[in-house]
């Protein structure tokens, strides 16, 4: 029912209050103040007109009195204007102060949910639609609140001055109001639908914005003249958009057009009736002005006061998006009593029986999967892409929980550990690492922003990733920024160079289980090779696992785990699974022989 939907949406009210008030209390306060001056001051100067004119027609002359009229009016008239500016100072500030709380509440949100959010699209554009109307929805419901309270204030004024003269004027000035009443109850309802169904085709037409707007796109975009396939894609769904709007502001408009008919011809019906009382004399002159002007101001403000309800209901969307987001919880939990982390320098993990399905995949990654990372052991894990590598290390890190079986470190299933601190045993780089627009230092340093910084530990997992070179190369050695984003001077870093810093900061945590997914993806040979013979350095004393599909690289490795179709099918050293003839065989023959090279079997 629309007059529900529009109530049920006022509900936005106590919150957006509570929200306002937590923001700053002393602020709201006297924002509420200067609001309420605000609304009685116009009431209050118009009785002091009357009081003027009233002296005017009397014939009195220039008394004294009239100058302190004249004098009193004056002062409620600079009240007025100070109290409108201290006003709008204080909305500014309530406005940064609400911005500023809940985009940290977003910030801290967003950083401990599961990945698993990601996963689901309307979760994810929940977050970029809450975050992207961050910056002005709090500040447009402010307005709107702080406006159709003054409004609302100074009619009840008015009206209360109208009463005392002419009580019935209220009754036909109030029933004469009603078609603007349920025209604007209407139209929050459809505005608020007409946004609701849109969402879907706003959020597709940003995207397609968001594409042509962005650096990443950018290179592609120019490439492959994308640009205007992708304005094409956007109008498509804007244009859907836009037309339901206009629909719903046609809809709206037409209701808003005889509300505005019907209530400024009883305004001017009651004008005549209080004229024809002044002419007759059973009302004064003062009286008259007063209330002619009252009138006027009812129908004024009553009309703003509904159409800044209408705009608060319009803005109260913005809400349901944010609850939708803060009401998801992360599933992945430190246990009710965790048990401490083994104190054991040698890390053993044990995949039991694992079963995983990614939420929405038709099909699950794992069914039963089993293997062991051996304490102290350099292992390295190949297969095919798409095989699940990836997966296991997100399991292994507990980004994500297995549906089914156990991991087990030391005998222990991972998840009665704190989760703060078991993630912290492992110095991960991922495949997809991240490129962060900070200086060299900072970007290494992050890996372990828990601790204060130590320049020899830096040092070294600089020499060990080969990232020292790339240091060495910059204009401001360590302090140069990487990137361009906020820095002229910034050095855009090669692909390959990006991947030694992100390895020399996956190697500054001194982590005693060191995890690298594709560590020399982008690396050229002669780096490649370095970090092949580095590599007995970068795992002495730790549990490592290595992905890589450049099997050379994994020869150094003590053993060898292949996955294929949801199970380790080998498991050995590079000699043993030469030695066996197998997939490992089929696998590391395929790739020499890009090469040219003959493999035989040892
Ligand atoms: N976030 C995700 N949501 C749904 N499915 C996913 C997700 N990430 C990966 N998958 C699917 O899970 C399977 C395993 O992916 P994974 O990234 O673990 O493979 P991989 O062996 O690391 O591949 P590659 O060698 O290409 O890096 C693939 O079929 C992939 O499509």
């Amino acid at each position: 029912m629309p007059m529900q939907k529009g109530l049920a949406a006022l509900r936005v009210v106590p919150k957006a209050l509570r929200l306002l008030r937590d923001a700053g209390a002393s602020h709201l306060y006297v924002v509420f103040a200067l609001t309420i001056l605000q609304g009685l001051l116009p009431p209050a100067m118009g009785y002091f007109g009357k009081l003027i004119v009233d002296h005017l027609a009397s014939g009195r002359g220039a008394t004294a009195g009239l100058w302190a009229l004249v004098g009193a009016e004056g002062l409620l008239a600079v009240a007025l204007a100070v109290a409108f500016q201290l006003s709008n100072i204080y909305q500014a500030v309530l406005r940064e102060r609400l911005w500023q709380m809940l985009s940290i509440q977003v910030c801290q949100h967003a950083s401990q949910l599961d990945l698993d959010f990601f996963e689901v699209p309307q979760n994810y554009d929940a977050l970029t639609k809450a975050n992207r109307e961050l910056g002005f929805r709090p500040m447009m419901m402010v307005l709107n609140l702080v406006t159709a309270l003054q409004q609302t204030i100074s009619v009840a004024g008015f009206v209360l001055v109208i009463l005392a003269f002419q009580p019935l004027l209220v009754v036909a000035i109030l029933i004469a109001l009603v078609p603007a009443a349920l025209a604007a109850r209407d139209s929050g309802h459809i505005t608020f639908t007409s946004y609701d169904v849109s969402t879907a085709d706003g959020r597709r037409a940003a995207y397609f914005d968001g594409l042509m707007m962005s650096d990443g796109a950018a290179k592609e975009l120019r490439l492959f003249d994308l640009a205007p396939w992708l304005l094409a894609q956007r109008q498509q769904y804007a244009v859907r958009v836009i037309k339901r709007r206009l629909r719903a502001a046609w809809v709206t408009g037409k209701s808003f057009v005889t509300a505005a008919a019907v209530s400024a011809g009883a305004q001017y019906l009651a004008l005549a009736f209080v004229a024809y009382q002044a002419a007759t004399g059973r009302i004064t002159l003062g009286d008259f002005t007063l209330l002619a002007a009252a009138l006027v101001a009812v129908r004024h403000n009553l009309s703003l006061a509904l159409a800044n309800l209408g705009e608060l209901l319009e803005n109260s969307l913005f809400f349901s998006d944010l609850d939708r987001f803060f009401d998801f919880s992360p599933k992945i939990r430190p246990p009710a009593t965790p048990r401490p982390l083994p104190s054991s320098e040698e890390y053993q993990f044990v995949f039991e029986n694992v079963g995983f399905t990614y939420t929405g995949a038709s099909r699950p990654v794992f069914e039963s999967l089993s293997f062991e990372l051996r304490g102290g052991e350099a292992t390295a894990l190949v297969g095919v892409n798409g095989a699940g590598k990836t997966t296991i290390v997100k399991l292994l890190t507990r980004l994500y929980d297995p549906q089914q079986g156990r991991i087990l470190l030391n005998g222990v299933d991972i998840r009665e550990f704190p989760l703060e601190q078991y993630r912290a045993i492992f110095g991960v780089i991922l495949q997809d690492f991240v490129r962060y627009h900070l200086t060299a230092r900072e970007n290494i340093l992050v890996a372990k922003v828990s601790a204060n910084p130590d320049d020899r530990r830096l040092e070294e997992a600089a020499r060990l990733a080969k990232a020292d070179s790339v240091i060495k190369s910059l204009p401001m050695g360590w302090g140069t920024m990487l990137g361009r984003q906020f820095d002229e001077q910034g050095q855009a870093l090669s692909g390959g160079q990006w991947q030694r810093i992100a390895l020399a900061r996956a190697l500054y945590r001194d982590a005693p289980v060191l995890i690298l997914d594709e560590p020399t993806a982008g690396l050229d040979a002669e780096a490649e090779a370095e970090l092949f013979l580095a590599y007995r350095e970068l795992t002495r004393g730790k549990t490592s696992l290595l992905i890589t599909h450049r099997l050379n690289t994994v020869r150094m490795a003590d053993r060898i785990l292949v996955l294929e179709g949801g199970k380790i099918v080998e498991d050995g050293s590079h000699q043993e699974l030469l030695r066996k003839g197998g997939r490992y065989y089929e696998l590391f023959t395929a790739q020499a022989s890009t090469y040219g090279a003959e493999v035989t079997k040892p």
